[in-house]
């Protein structure tokens, strides 16, 4: 096993990263791209669970939800992620990793239901372990479920891989003018309203010590160097 600076993780990724430069949807090569990053982080021996969100397939679909209660437009987005979870998963297949998707929403025909220590298992039997539907509640967001399963399956980071390299002290796609940070306190962030991540998913990894780090997906490399230690992204920490 090589030099690892964490032994089991929790990865978020953003839907929307799955995009690629399209509309929205699922980009081939980008999916192809980002599973061969993580299959080699798994191969160095890393425990990892991946919870994925929806943003863009249900942002693919929001103008027809427009108007439409909060909760069933919610359930919609949960639905998202399962595809994207399939997508996923069929892409370890491909390159040889074992990967399965537990979902907060029971569709048995389609996926098996998320139970904590069959998760557990599967980790430590070296499986991906790949958690659907976010926390199954609506009102939430797969950040917060992020930091939910990340808690419950005693990970010692959550690594949010999105499209931007880190927190900034605004959106920088935004604003020009953004700075990064390379660390960042829980507290700060909140009070901040920083919106990389919603305040809920960050009070949760507060309380329960759970360190984050905030990290592009698109950047080559950067993933494996955070496994080996380096000083990549922004760490979100109590
Ligand atoms: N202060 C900030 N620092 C960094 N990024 C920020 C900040 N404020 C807003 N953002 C935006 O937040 C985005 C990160 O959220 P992202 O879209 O990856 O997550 P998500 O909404 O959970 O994913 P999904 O696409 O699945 O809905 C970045 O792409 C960035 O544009
Ligand atoms: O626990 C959850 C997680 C997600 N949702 C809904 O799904 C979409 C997509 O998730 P993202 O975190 O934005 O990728 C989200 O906008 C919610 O509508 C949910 O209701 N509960």
């Amino acid at each position: 096993m090589s030099n690892l600076a964490y032994k089991r993780v929790l990865l978020k990724l953003s839907g929307e990263a799955l995009m690629g430069d399209d509309a929205y949807g699922i980009n081939r090569i980008t999916i192809e791209r980002m599973i061969t990053e993580i299959a080699d982080v798994v191969r160095m021996g890393v425990e990892l669970a991946i919870v994925i969100g929806g943003g863009n397939i249900f942002r693919g679909v929001a103008p027809g939800a427009a108007g439409m209660d909060r909760a069933t437009a919610d359930y919609m987005g949960m639905l998202a992620t399962i595809m994207n979870a399939l997508a996923l998963q069929d892409a370890f297949r491909q390159v040889g990793v074992t990967a399965r998707t537990m979902s907060a929403l029971n569709i048995e025909q389609v996926v098996e239901p998320y139970i904590r220590p069959k998760a557990m298992r599967y980790l430590e039997e070296g499986k991906v372990v790949i958690f659907a539907a976010g926390t199954g509640n609506p009102f939430f967001t797969t950040d917060t479920a992020a930091a939910l399963r990340g808690s419950e399956i005693g990970a010692e980071i959550v690594l949010k891989a999105t499209k931007v390299d880190g927190v900034y002290t605004a959106d920088p796609k935004k604003d020009p003018n953004a700075v990064r940070y390379a660390t960042i306190s829980f507290d700060e962030a909140i009070s901040k309203n920083l919106q990389v991540m919603d305040a809920t998913a960050f009070a949760l990894c507060r309380d329960q010590k759970l360190p984050i780090k905030v990290f592009s997906i698109v950047k080559p490399g950067a993933l494996k160097q955070i496994i080996e230690g380096a000083n990549e992204g922004t760490l979100v920490h109590v």
